[in-house]
C-alpha cells in the first residue's frame, strides 16, 4: 500500500497506531484484508468526508475550548490526514482552538494535559548529543521546517518552560494546514533550558527540568550546539525561532540569519503582517504611510521588529532614515523612550525621542503621549491587557478622522483593547486589527469581520515559498514582498464587497492567500540571489505543487 511517506511494511495494530498511515474507518475492505486489519475496526467503511463530519460533531460535543484543543491534538496524533482535512475545512472555526488563544491555555497546562509525545525535547545535559537525538525524530526523511522555542515568552503569558512546546506544535500544524508543508516534514523542538516560573518549579506534575533557566555563556553554548546539530543533520531546513524572550530573540537572529535558512517569527513575521495591514489602513484612511504618526506600546522584540520594517518601508518611500525614525513614539512600562533613559538596547535606542521634546509634558505615560503626539496609529505589542483605555482612544479619535488601532498582544486575555469598545469609543471610525481572534463587529446591521494581524499570515507562506523555490536564506526583501502580497490580496478581496473593507485577507481563504504570498516571497528570494533562478510561471507552478492537500492515497 502506498501512503503518506512511501511504501510501508506496517500491518495490523501497528499501522493503526501510526498517525501518518492510519486511515481509521476509511480503510477499505480489501485493505483491511491485505493489511491484517480485519476485526480491528468497526465494520462500516467511511469516506474521508464522512469521517470529517463525524469528527466535527465530536469536536462540537466539547464545550470548553481547552477540551476541544485536547480532542484535536488527540485526532492529530491518531490520524493526520483526517485532522488536517478537518482543520482546512473549518479553518476559521478551528484556528482559535489550534492556535491563539486556546494554545496559550494548552501551554500553561501542558504537563496536566500531556497525552502523547510529539516533536523533540532537547536538554542542556544532552548538548553533546543533539546530533544523535535529531536522528530519533519520528520521520526519518528530510525536514522542511523546524519551529523551535525555549518557552521563555509564550505569547503574552511569560515563562512556560517545557509547556512552550504547545507553540511549535500549533505553528507547525498551520504550516501544514495553510502552507501545505507535509506533516512528516515538520519538526517541533523545545529547548529545555529550565524555567524561572515558580509555579512550575513547585508543581509536582511539571514535566520539564526542574531547574532555573540557563543564562549567559551556557545559554549561548546550548543555542550554538543546537544550531550546529541542525546544520549538520538537517541542512537546508527552514529554522523558525519562536517566543524567545526579547533578551535572546534579536541576538540569536543576528548571530544566525546569515549562516543558515532562518528567521524569527515574532520579529519578522509579525512585522510583515502588520506592515500589510497598515498598508491597507493607509489606503482606506487616505493617509499615506509617510504621514502616519505611530505610537507603539511595548518595546520588546515584536514591537521593535514591526517598527524596523515600517521604517524601512518609509525609507523606500523616500524619507531619510532620520525622518523615518521620527514617525515613531515608543512607550514601555517606564514611559516614552527618550534619550535620557538608561538600559535601552541598541535596537530600542534607535527610536528614543529627544529629551527636550518632553520637557513641558505632564509625564511620559501612554495617555500623555497620545495627547501630545496626536497619533494616527496606535500599535500594541505590550502584553498589557486593556492598556488602550477609553480615555486614550477617545483622545486619539478627537484628533484623527480614521484612527488606526491595532491591539496585537496575545492571547485574547492580554489584548490592549476589545475591538467592540474601540468601535464604540470612536463612533465606528477606528481601523482595527487584533492579534487574537475577536467576534465580528456589527456595522449598519451587517457583520464586519475583524482583521487578525497575526504572523499566521506570513510563516506558513514562508515555508511554502522555501519549499517551492529552494531559498537558502530568509531575506528582508522576502518578508517585505510577503507584506505587499498580503495587502494586495486584502485589496482584491475587498473590491466589490459591501461595508468597510477588511484590512487583511479572509481567514477562510488562507490556503489560497498563502500561495500568492509564497510566490511573492519566492520571487524576492530569486531577486536577492538566495534561490535558484526561476521564472514567475515556474515558481507559481512549483508553489501549487508543493502545497500538500490532506487526502488519503488511493487504495
Ligand atoms: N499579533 C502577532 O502576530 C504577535 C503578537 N505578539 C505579542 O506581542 C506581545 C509582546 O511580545 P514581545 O515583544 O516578544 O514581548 P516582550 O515581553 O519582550 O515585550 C513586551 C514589551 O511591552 C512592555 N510592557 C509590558 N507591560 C507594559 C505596560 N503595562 N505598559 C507599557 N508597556 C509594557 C515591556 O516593557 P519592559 O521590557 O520594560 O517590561 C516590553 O517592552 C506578546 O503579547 C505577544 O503575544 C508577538 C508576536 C506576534
Ligand atoms: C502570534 C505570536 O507569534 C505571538 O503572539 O507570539
Ligand atoms: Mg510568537
Amino acid at each position: 500500500m502506498t501512503h503518506l511517506t512511501g511504501q510501508t511494511t506496517a500491518r495490523g495494530a501497528a499501522l493503526l497506531a501510526d498517525p501518518l498511515l492510519n486511515k481509521g474507518t476509511a480503510f477499505t475492505r480489501r485493505e483491511r484484508a491485505e493489511l491484517g486489519l480485519e476485526g480491528l475496526l468497526p465494520p462500516a467503511v467511511e469516506t474521508l468526508d464522512e469521517q470529517v463530519t463525524r469528527a466535527h460533531r465530536a469536536f462540537l460535543g466539547y464545550d470548553k475550548p481547552l477540551n476541544r484543543h485536547i480532542y484535536l491534538r488527540q485526532l492529530q496524533d491518531t490520524n493526520e490526514v483526517l485532522f488536517y482535512r478537518l482543520v482546512t475545512a473549518h479553518l476559521e472555526e478551528l484556528l482559535p482552538i489550534v492556535y491563539t488563544p486556546t494554545v496559550g491555555e494548552a501551554c500553561r497546562r501542558f504537563s496536566e494535559i500531556y497525552r502523547r509525545p510529539r516533536g523533540l525535547f532537547l536538554a542542556w545535559e544532552d548538548r553533546d548529543r543533539f546530533h544523535e537525538i535529531l536522528h530519533n525524530r519520528p520521520h526519518k526523511g528530510a525536514v522542511e521546517v523546524i519551529v523551535v522555542t525555549d518557552g521563555q515568552r509564550i505569547l503574552g503569558l511569560g515563562d512556560q518552560g517545557v509547556g512552550g512546546m504547545g507553540i511549535p506544535i500549533g505553528k507547525l500544524s498551520l504550516y501544514t494546514a495553510i502552507g501545505g508543508i507535509h506533516p512528516a516534514r515538520t519538526l517541533p523542538i523545545l529547548l529545555d533550558v529550565g524555567t524561572d516560573n515558580e509555579e512550575l518549579l513547585s508543581d509536582p506534575r511539571y514535566l520539564g527540568r526542574r531547574e532555573r533557566r540557563l543564562t549567559g555563556a551556557e545559554y549561548d553554548e546550548m543555542i550554538e550546539a543546537f544550531v550546529s546539530a541542525v546544520e549538520t543533520e538537517l541542512p537546508g531546513t527552514l529554522l523558525q525561532w519562536e517566543d524567545f524572550a526579547t533578551a535572546h530573540a534579536r541576538p540569536i537572529l543576528t548571530r544566525y540569519r546569515d549562516r543558515l535558512l532562518t528567521f524569527n517569527d515574532d520579529i519578522q513575521g509579525t512585522a510583515a503582517v502588520v506592515l500589510g495591514a497598515l498598508s491597507t489602513a493607509c489606503r482606506v484612511s487616505g493617509t499615506p504611510l509617510p504621514e502616519q504618526r505611530l505610537v507603539v506600546l511595548g518595546a520588546g522584540s515584536a514591537a521593535v521588529g514591526v517598527a524596523d520594517m515600517i521604517r524601512a518601508a518609509l525609507v523606500d518611500e523616500g524619507l531619510s532614515d532620520e525622518a523615518a525614525r521620527r514617525r515613531f513614539w515608543f512607550v514601555d512600562v517606564d514611559g516614552l523612550l527618550i534619550g535620557a533613559r538608561t538600559g535601552l538596547s541598541d535596537e530600542q535606542r534607535v527610536y528614543a525621542r529627544a529629551d527636550d521634546e518632553v520637557a513641558e509634558w505632564d509625564g511620559t505615560g501612554l495617555a500623555e503621549v497620545v495627547r501630545r503626539v496626536e497619533p494616527t496609529a496606535l500599535i500594541g505589542l505590550s502584553t498589557a491587557s486593556g492598556a488602550f483605555t477609553e480615555e486614550i482612544v477617545r483622545q486619539m479619535a478627537s484628533t484623527c478622522e480614521r484612527p488606526v488601532v491595532f491591539p496585537l498582544s496575545n492571547p485574547t486575555s492580554h489584548s490592549e483593547a476589545d475591538p467592540a469598545d474601540l468601535a464604540r469609543w470612536t463612533g465606528g471610525r477606528a481601523l482595527i486589527a487584533t492579534g487574537s481572534p475577536f467576534p465580528p463587529l456589527k456595522v449598519d446591521g451587517r457583520e464586519a469581520p475583524l482583521a487578525q494581524a497575526n504572523n499566521v499570515y506570513i510563516f506558513p507562506a514562508m515555508g511554502l515559498a522555501v519549499a517551492a523555490g529552494g531559498a537558502t536564506r530568509v531575506t528582508d526583501r522576502m518578508l517585505v514582498a510577503a507584506a505587499r502580497a498580503v495587502a494586495l490580496r486584502a485589496a482584491d478581496e475587498a473590491a466589490g464587497l459591501p461595508g468597510p473593507p477588511p484590512l487583511l485577507p479572509a481567514i477562510g481563504g488562507m490556503r489560497e492567500a498563502a500561495r500568492e504570498i509564497a510566490l511573492a516571497a519566492a520571487l524576492a528570494a530569486v531577486e536577492d540571489g538566495v534561490a535558484p533562478r526561476a521564472t514567475e510561471a515556474e515558481l507559481r507552478a512549483a508553489v501549487a505543487t508543493a502545497q500538500w492537500t490532506p487526502d488519503y492515497p488511493a487504495p
